[in-house]
């Protein structure tokens, strides 16, 4: 590869480059075939283990236990081999802007920016018209770019925080461009380092008469906000408002549709008279009667009202929390689109989703650090990173369900747009236009799935699109993780459910995926849609073993043993590197012991509703359903979580189920610890010492949990949870012990 890249650029270089880095920071390919090789080994040594000492006599307990145990095992060693493939061939990407400039600067196309939000309580307007103005101001022609945002609340407050946006745009974007602003949020950038140093210098008059526009545009979005309702006297100036009088719920609602900013207007003008964007508001109709598909049929009805206006062969989605941190990502993704070389197969350029909130070590591991840094590159080593929702770029000829074809064949794409009248762009956004169309199956996102973007990137890839990761050094968006414990692990139930579907939906990479997709490619998806029934031998292992433990079942072999070398191998090495790669991201050990955690608590308890659900669902008896994260916390909760405190302080099945399991490993252990000394049986942990090392990790790593029970503050673990809890961990050990 570095070769050919050595030759082309001779030739004409390049605007990317997709750099094959073989981990050249890391480890090399050859140590890691070498390392992965011995772990294998290993792995098979446990299973022979397992299969080799099927015990015959009762006191080894019923032999389902140990059936189980090799079950579980054959699916953790299985499990590992798929992770081996996004680890495989790492790529990171680099990308030449100034060729881009110099080459291209004529023919860029347009870029049509679709922000979505869904809820004016957890997505404050505040937020998303941040969102939209750091769109607005990317470092990118005018003329060129359209910001469109979908609201599935339909609330007339949000529209309202958006005309307030359009008319601080005139400002804030000729204010971004003069002084090189970065990051071009509004809020980012006044409470970032580089605002205050931008006072430091001479022109703090213009800084302190644009925060003060911005404090003022501020206040009067918040007092409606709290108010819930627009003024009279700004109802009257904009006769647009009364779009609203028909409102009777956001699930009943006609379409909304306004184009705040319109290019072919010469109204159009930024306060130094340049061209502004497009700048759109669209709440699709909503009808009780018609299924909405989330924000699938959202990002449908854009691509379709954007189509008429603007028809940007771009498009860039983002979530409503997810402002742009670089107002250069545009021409980084553009450099990748036109390549000269492979440009003409890339269907989308997928960024990773970075976050603005999270804290040190990370208590919920919600910045899914090492898939973003280790796990990503492989994949698109592999073929193609996934489309996950927030920060990708697509091609609208292929998102719209296209075959690949050259970038150069779509030109005058763009010459269809800007033909419309008010009524007919309505049409599109209406709930019946779907009816009877490709729309959410060939067309678009697709639709019936919690995790529409997975689904949908892949089965671009399935029709020979490319997608590429690129993740560059200053992060190109920054959104919100949720802060509390309950809201990840419902986050994950979605992500994983979602996933899990898509494995039994006829765009499963298992089979459909055989002969579209690279044989790697697959492994890395399955990886993914293997995620939930992870929960089932997970549950087993850090249950089983532990009332075996109490009941002096041995299950490993002892420490003198030769048999336990395999074992400490695979769980020495497995670890290692595992706390290896998340020290490589960029994280800290303790936000490892915490990641840990968070993959426990996950596969217990969100995995195990999402296989339920998933179940439920195949049996046709509920549909699917997409909970939302809450973008804000209460001051007590985000103080806490500030403090990396557990935040439990709800009741949850979910809670129940990892209160149950903290317990019953306490109690196990502590049981026989109690036996141990009775019987003065020395050497009793010597035939059990991997199991009970094995428990004594469990409790380990349970402590939030059962400081969670021990606390006073609003976040404890609820009484009735723990109550709850003791009760059906007290009697699992009894029964088990006494059968
Ligand atoms: O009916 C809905 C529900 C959600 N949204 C929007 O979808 C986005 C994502 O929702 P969020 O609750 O923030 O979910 P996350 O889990 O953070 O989102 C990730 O996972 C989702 C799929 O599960 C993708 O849709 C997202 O793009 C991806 O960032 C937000 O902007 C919402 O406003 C809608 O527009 N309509
Ligand atoms: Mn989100």
């Amino acid at each position: 590869m570095s070769l050919f890249l050595l030759v082309r650029r001779k030739k004409t270089p390049p605007v990317s480059a997709g750099n094959v880095v073989f981990d050249s920071d890391h480890m090399g390919k050859g140590k890691k075939w070498v390392f992965a090789s011995t772990i294998f080994l290993g792995i098979c040594m446990i299973w022979a283990y397992r299969v080799s000492h099927v015990p015959s006599e009762p006191e080894h307990g019923p032999i389902w236990v140990w059936f189980g145990l090799l079950a579980a095992e054959l699916w953790f060693g299985l499990y590992w081999v798929l992770t081996q493939a996004c680890r495989w061939s790492l790529i990171y990407r680099r990308t030449f802007k100034d060729r881009l400039s110099r080459r291209y600067e004529k023919d860029l196309p347009g870029v049509d920016i679709f922000v979505c939000t869904a809820d004016p309580a957890i997505e404050p307007p505040m937020m998303v018209i941040n969102t939209v103005l750091s769109a607005m101001a990317y470092d990118y022609p005018p003329e060129k770019m359209s910001i469109y945002l979908s609201d599935d609340a339909g609330s007339d407050i949000t529209y309202y925080a958006l005309l307030e946006a359009s008319e601080f745009a005139k400002h804030w974007i000729p204010f971004c461009r003069k002084f090189m602003v970065e990051p071009r949020s509004p809020a980012a950038f006044f409470r970032s380092p580089s605002s205050d140093q931008l006072c430091a210098d001479s022109e703090n008059e213009e800084l302190s008469a644009i925060k003060k526009l911005y404090e003022d545009m501020k206040n009067r979005i918040e007092t409606a906000h709290e108010l819930g309702r627009i003024s009279e006297d700004i109802c009257s100036k904009h006769k647009e408002f009364s779009q609203w009088d028909s409102y009777s719920s956001r699930r009943d609602h006609d379409t909304f549709l306004e184009i705040l900013i319109d290019r072919t207007t010469r109204k159009a003008m930024d306060a130094e008279g340049n061209a502004l964007p497009t700048l759109v508001y669209m709440a699709r109709e909503k009808r009780p009667q018609y299924f909405h598909n989330f924000k699938a049929g959202a990002m449908n009805a854009l691509i379709r009202v954007s189509s008429a206006i603007s028809n940007g062969r771009i498009i860039l989605n983002v979530d409503c929390d997810m402002y742009s941190n670089n107002s250069e990502s545009i021409k980084d993704a553009l450099c990748f689109f036109m390549d000269e070389e492979r440009g003409d197969e890339i269907a989308y350029v997928q960024f990773p989703q970075s976050f603005e909130n999270v804290t040190r070590n990370e208590q919920y591991s919600s910045s899914l650090r090492v898939i973003s840094e280790v796990e990503f590159h492989g994949l698109d080593g592999q073929g193609g990173v996934l489309y996950i929702g927030s920060g990708c770029f697509h091609r609208r000829d292929i998102l719209c369900g296209k075959k690949i074809s050259r970038w150069s064949e779509n030109s005058g794409i763009e010459q269809n747009g800007g033909i419309y009248k008010p009524e007919e762009l309505k049409k599109l956004a209406s709930c019946s236009y779907e009816e009877n169309t490709e729309w959410g199956r060939e067309m678009g996102l697709k639709y019936g799935c919690p995790v529409e973007d997975v689904i949908t990137g892949l089965s671009i890839q399935y029709r020979g699109g490319r997608s590429v990761y690129f993740n560059p050094k200053r992060n190109a968006f920054l959104g919100i993780v949720p802060t509390t414990l309950l809201q990840s692990l419902v986050q994950h139930k979605r992500w994983s459910e979602g996933d899990l579907q898509i494995l039994l939906s006829r765009y499963s990479p298992a089979w459909h995926g055989v002969g579209r997709i690279s044989p790697g490619l697959t492994m890395c998806y399955l990886t993914y849609c293997l995620w939930a029934p992870n929960c089932l031998p997970t549950l087993y292992y850090t249950i089983i073993p532990s009332l075996c433990l109490l009941k002096g079942i041995s299950l490993f072999p002892e420490v003198t043993s030769p048999w336990f070398i395999p074992f400490g191998y695979v769980i020495f090495s497995k670890y290692a590197y595992s706390l290896a790669e998340y020290l490589w991201s960029g994280g800290t050990v303790l936000g490892w012991w915490n990641d840990q955690r968070m993959w426990l608590y996950k596969r217990t308890s969100s995995y195990l509703f999402a296989v339920i659900d998933t179940v439920v669902k195949l049996l046709g008896f509920s549909e699917t359903a997409f909970v939302i994260t809450s973008k804000v916390a209460e001051e007590g909760v985000a103080r806490r979580y500030e403090k990396e405190m557990m935040e439990f302080g709800a009741t949850s099945p979910m809670f129940t189920i990892l209160t149950t399991l903290a317990l019953l490993n306490l109690v196990c252990f502590l049981g026989t610890a109690v036996k141990g000394l009775v019987s003065g049986g020395a050497g009793f942990f010597g035939s059990m010492s991997l199991q009970a090392m094995l428990c004594a990790v469990l409790i380990l790593i349970n402590v939030p949990i059962y400081h969670g029970i021990l606390r006073k503050d609003e976040g404890k673990m609820p009484i009735s949870t723990t109550v709850a809890s003791i009760v059906v961990a007290v009697s699992a050990c009894t029964i088990f012990v006494s059968f």
